[in-house]
């Protein structure tokens, strides 16, 4: 596609944008999160019809900025220095557009996470760190075969209008979205954690669950009141 040049202003959001990706997606090693290429981020360009992700199955020592593929919110490469964009860009391109609220979005084939996906069982909310980050349980979407929208429409059917950040693709595993890409890091990183400590604790009897108000109550103070005056828990 010989998609028109990036206007001045643009080409410096994209810049930036490329940064922060190509950090965030050694996030995902550093938090054991992905082996060999499996993941990926990707991170909406504001302000443009466009979004930026990683290139397909590039082993995560070689990602840098300038790898990161520019795609728009067809999926269409804009800008991609010859690299194909991720398997996943059509589930991303899919969010992008039928979610305006999300900037950024993960998917990884993190262990615990995949162990419940691969029961088509959510992960349920037993735990105050579940309350605050996702205020509910982890719901999970239906089986997808990538290829199509097919992906992208049971992450928009599961997470619209539900407070988790993050789904469960059955027999596949979790995505995450966020306002921003870090923010959907940060989600997957938690998914994984309390996927395992709920996992556990299952294997050693019944998690006792959270009154809902309670569940609430703790959400509410984490999106609001938690770390420094002026900062999101996101
Ligand atoms: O899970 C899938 C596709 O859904 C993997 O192929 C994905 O984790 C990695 O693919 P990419 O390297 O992003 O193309």
């Amino acid at each position: 596609m010989n998609a028109e040049p990036l206007s001045p202003d643009a080409a410096t959001v994209v810049a930036a944008l490329r940064e922060e990706l190509s950090e965030l997606h050694q996030e995902l090693v550093r938090y054991d999160l992905v082996v060999w290429t499996g993941g990926n981020v990707s991170g909406r360009v504001p302000g443009q019809d466009l979004f930026v992700i990683k290139p397909s199955g590039v082993p995560y020592e070689r990602l840098t900025p300038q790898s990161m593929v520019v795609c728009d919110l067809e999926g269409r490469v804009v800008d991609g220095g010859g690299l194909k964009p991720s398997s996943d860009t059509a589930a991303h391109a899919y969010v992008y557009r039928h979610m305006p609220e999300v900037g950024g979005i993960v998917h990884t084939h993190s262990t615990y996470a995949c162990a419940w996906a691969a029961r088509g069982e959510p992960v349920p909310c037993v735990l105050t760190a579940m309350a605050d980050e996702f205020g509910a349980e982890i719901p999970v979407g239906p089986f997808a075969v990538i290829g199509d929208d097919s992906i992208g429409r049971g992450i928009v059917e599961t997470l619209t209008g539900h407070r988790s950040p993050a789904v469960l693709m059955r027999n596949h595993g979790p995505f995450t979205i966020g306002p921003g890409p870090r923010a959907a890091v940060k989600a997957a990183v938690m998914c994984e954690d309390v996927a395992r400590s709920v996992h556990i604790s299952h294997q050693l009897g019944r998690p006792l669950p959270i009154d809902p108000e309670a569940v609430d109550r703790l959400h509410h103070r984490y999106r609001h009141a938690y770390g420094q005056p002026g900062t999101s828990a996101q």
